[in-house]
């Protein structure tokens, strides 16, 4: 790993623990609640100690200055739900381009088990090859997800993460399987740091309970948007997730210190 990719990672992480909300959903589903007014969402994440925030190129005018200091990762391609397939994600900009905008990682979205898998493989593989040359690290978001795929199966996120790291990505991010015993299959399957998704938002303590599980399977931490940045208070959210992940608190206790309760 090259200097400027390891000084790049500590700035999207912590320590090799990484808090990093993804808000490149405005390509996928639209201004979605939380994205209408992205700046007032960012400075309320990073406030409560999300280490970095993701978004598309377009979006980037309108997260600096709003950081507090956090780390900020370009998302490098995408799809909507109103096309003729969400799934083929097709690339929306550059690793120079990312730089321009004051980038310190790029994340690229592919979809093993889709029709689309064989060019976002190519993507992806030009995409860590050109990130290399300007020592800047790649988040690959390999998903299971296709025709009869389950997108929760073990085997099919041990694959995908083992993937993104064949092709040169230097952290990787998947669903979570659901419990600690199967997520241990999917970190053990590659040597890169594992982080997980949110996916479609649950109750408060669901959602810590995953992250939980996930670091006790040896994750390194979250890439979780919708379930922070739609959050009533993505702050006090964020504060909570924060305490799983770089202070290893239980989720009763993270919800309790950030002002939460269980059964919300
Ligand atoms: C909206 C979703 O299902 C998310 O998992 C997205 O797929 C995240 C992804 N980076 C995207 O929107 O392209
Ligand atoms: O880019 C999106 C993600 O990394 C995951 O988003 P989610 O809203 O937590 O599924």
């Amino acid at each position: 790993m090259t200097t400027g990719v390891r000084a790049r990672l500590e700035r999207i992480g912590t320590g090799g623990r990484y808090v990093i909300v993804p808000m490149d959903h405005g390509i996928t589903l639209g201004a979605i609640t939380g994205l209408e007014r992205i700046e007032r969402t960012i400075d309320a994440v990073t406030s409560g100690g999300a280490d970095s925030v993701l978004t598309q190129k377009g979006i980037a005018e309108r997260v600096h200055g709003n950081t507090n200091g956090a780390g900020y990762i370009v998302h490098l391609n995408g799809s909507t739900v109103s096309g003729p397939d969400t799934n083929d994600k097709r690339i929306t900009g550059t690793v120079k381009a990312a730089i321009r905008r004051g980038a310190d990682a790029v994340s690229m979205h592919i979809n093993v088990g889709s029709d689309h898998e064989p060019k976002q493989i190519e993507d992806l593989a030009e995409i860590t090859e050109r990130a290399a040359e300007f020592g800047l690290p790649v988040l690959a978001m390999t998903y299971a997800r296709g025709p009869g795929v389950d997108e929760h199966d073990a085997d099919a996120l041990a694959h995908a993460v083992r993937l993104g790291e064949e092709l040169g990505a230097d952290l990787v991010k998947t669903a979570y399987s659901g419990d600690p015993n199967s997520f241990e299959q999917v970190t053990d399957a590659t040597s890169l740091p594992v982080v997980i998704a949110g996916g479609k938002p649950e109750s408060d303590y669901e959602s810590l309970q995953a992250v939980r599980g996930a670091m006790d399977a040896g994750a390194a931490g979250v890439s979780m948007g919708r379930t922070v940045f739609q959050h009533d208070d993505p702050e006090a959210i964020t504060r909570a997730v924060v305490d799983v992940v770089h202070e290893d608190r239980t989720a009763e206790k993270a919800l309790q210190r950030a002002g939460l309760t269980i059964e919300a």
